[in-house]
């Protein structure tokens, strides 16, 4: 069954992204891709040097609030980290910002603000959908502001002491949380389409504290607005 696009989305012109990021990946020497059937995902080591990371962490502890997440209503616990949007301003936020956009070969423009997340024992991002589903209320207003999410950029900053896997239940795949590693992957499949195999969760840390960067590019220019009303 295939999942509805999002009001305005150009599967075509997705598709042909994918394509290309996909290409760029497979010839960046530190990149690996990991064997998952249906569903586009690369490991990309040594992304970040360890003293960028531990300023990007005392960043993050500096503005950290509860995670939102796109809903209507409450959040019934889906996501139980703590969120920092980086100050977009600040020099490593900049640079670190372009690093990513480069790396996948993506329009710094169509990319969302760098996020970065913090995870305590216990606290974790329950399964969900990193593109937009159609359909939803906050639908119309996230298609305005730069259409789908294609491609997700996760940076592990740390390493918990237990823990706080990166899990792909459709697939199955299980990613250990490694200091310095990128996880790159498309939320939508060869087609331009809503993939449900890149379905995935932040599980629970059981011992330590997980710092991860997300980055979410977006289908055309990213321009902010009605659609934070639905972030709660
Ligand atoms: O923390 C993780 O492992 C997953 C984070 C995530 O899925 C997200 O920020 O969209
Ligand atoms: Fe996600």
């Amino acid at each position: 069954m295939r999942l509805p696009d999002l009001p305005g989305s150009d599967p075509a012109a997705l598709a042909a992204t994918g394509a290309r990021v996909r290409a760029r990946l497979e010839s960046d020497s530190r990149a690996a891709r990991v064997p998952a059937e249906g569903f586009d995902v690369f490991a990309i080591r040594d992304v970040l040097p360890p003293e960028e990371r531990a300023a990007l962490i005392a960043l993050i502890d500096a503005d950290a609030r509860p995670s939102g997440v796109f809903r209507a209503g409450g959040d019934g616990g889906m996501r139980t980290s703590h969120t920092c949007r980086l100050p977009a301003a600040h020099p490593l936020v900049a640079a670190v910002d372009a690093r990513l956009a480069a790396l996948l070969g993506l329009d710094p423009a169509c990319s969302e603000t760098v996020q970065g997340q913090r995870y305590h024992p216990g606290q974790q991002f329950r399964e969900h959908n990193d593109y937009f589903a159609a359909g939803q209320p906050y639908s119309e207003a996230v298609a305005a502001e730069g259409g789908q999410r294609s491609w997700t950029a996760m940076l592990f900053l740390n390493e918990p002491e237990a823990g706080g896997f990166t899990h792909f239940p459709a697939i199955p795949l299980a990613f250990r949380p490694r200091a310095g590693v990128l996880l790159a992957w498309d939320n939508l499949d060869r087609a331009g389409h809503p993939n449900p195999r890149s379905h995935h969760a932040g599980l629970p840390v059981e011992a330590g504290v997980k710092y991860v960067l997300t980055k979410w590019f977006r289908e055309r220019t990213w321009t902010p607005g009605a659609a934070q009303h639905y972030r709660n």
